[in-house]
């Protein structure tokens, strides 16, 4: 089933192309990464899907709904698309403001409007799920930055999305918090979840991701290749190992 439509979708900052010329679908339940030189606009296209940003051009298609600005300005479609898309930045600095962990991760239930007993039992999976239990009295400021990334997918996970957004969610992880949080993903994906993460490790996300769309310095798209493709392409494989 496609989830995601996107034609011909075109971002601009002022001074600067963000992404140019992109038509995709994504379908449900696919792990897809995005890949591409440094500023060749994978976090442009998360902010586009999650509704952070509009296209300029282009039509971008969330299930039958056409996300535009007009749409995203009635506030009941806009939480909804929050709630079924959720993101962890890149920078998890700008997501998380409240004064504990729990609070962090019991705030987006809270304004779906949840019962305290619903609230107190998801706040506590997603504390278990991805492992942030011990933390979940401090300040979510005062973590680590993998400490942070954690507890970010927490908050998002605590909204039940069917889509997560991940940009860049394993920078700043030890390696095996890596290897934790790349199963983690992987389970939610088994449980249903739609991936897209934005990543320049191949090596990282080679075995995990079954879909790359990759991106060129001109903010276009290079190519859409399969795991196996890739896997089959000597050339490809080294173009990605060297990004
Ligand atoms: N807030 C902004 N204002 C102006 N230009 C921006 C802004 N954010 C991104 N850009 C520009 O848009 C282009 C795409 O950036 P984007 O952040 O989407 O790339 P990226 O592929 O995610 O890069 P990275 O791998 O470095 O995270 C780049 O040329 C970048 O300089």
């Amino acid at each position: 089933m496609t989830l995601i439509k996107l034609k011909d979708v075109c971002y601009s900052y002022p001074n600067t192309c963000g992404i140019k010329n992109l038509s995709i679908n994504i379908n449900k339940g696919e792990f897809l990464c995005l890949m591409g030189a440094n500023g060749s606009g994978k976090s442009t296209l998360l902010q586009i899907l999650s509704g952070l940003k509009t296209t300029d051009n282009g039509q971008y298609f969330f299930k039958n709904s056409e996300i535009t600005e007009k749409y995203l300005s009635n506030n009941k479609q806009r939480q909804k698309l929050h709630q079924q898309i959720g993101m962890v930045f890149q920078n998890t600095d700008v997501q998380l403001f409240n004064p504990s962990v729990y609070e962090e991760i019991a705030f987006g239930p809270k304004q779906l409007g949840l019962s305290q007993n619903k609230i107190i039992k998801r706040v506590n999976d997603c504390l278990k799920l991805t492992n942030c239990e011990k933390f979940r009295d401090r300040i979510p400021y005062q973590l680590s930055g993998g400490e942070k990334k954690r507890v970010a997918l927490a908050s998002v996970l605590a909204l039940n999305p069917e889509i997560l957004l991940l940009d860049e969610p394993l920078n700043g992880l030890t390696i095996s918090a890596q290897r934790e949080m790349l199963n983690l993903i992987r389970e939610l994906q088994e449980a249903g979840k739609t991936i897209i993460m934005a990543s320049h490790n191949y090596q990282q996300i080679k075995d995990f991701a079954q879909r790359f769309i990759i991106f060129k310095e001109n903010h276009t798209v290079d190519a859409d290749l399969t795991q196996i493709d890739i896997k089959n392409s000597p050339d490809r494989q080294k173009q990605l190992m060297n990004l």
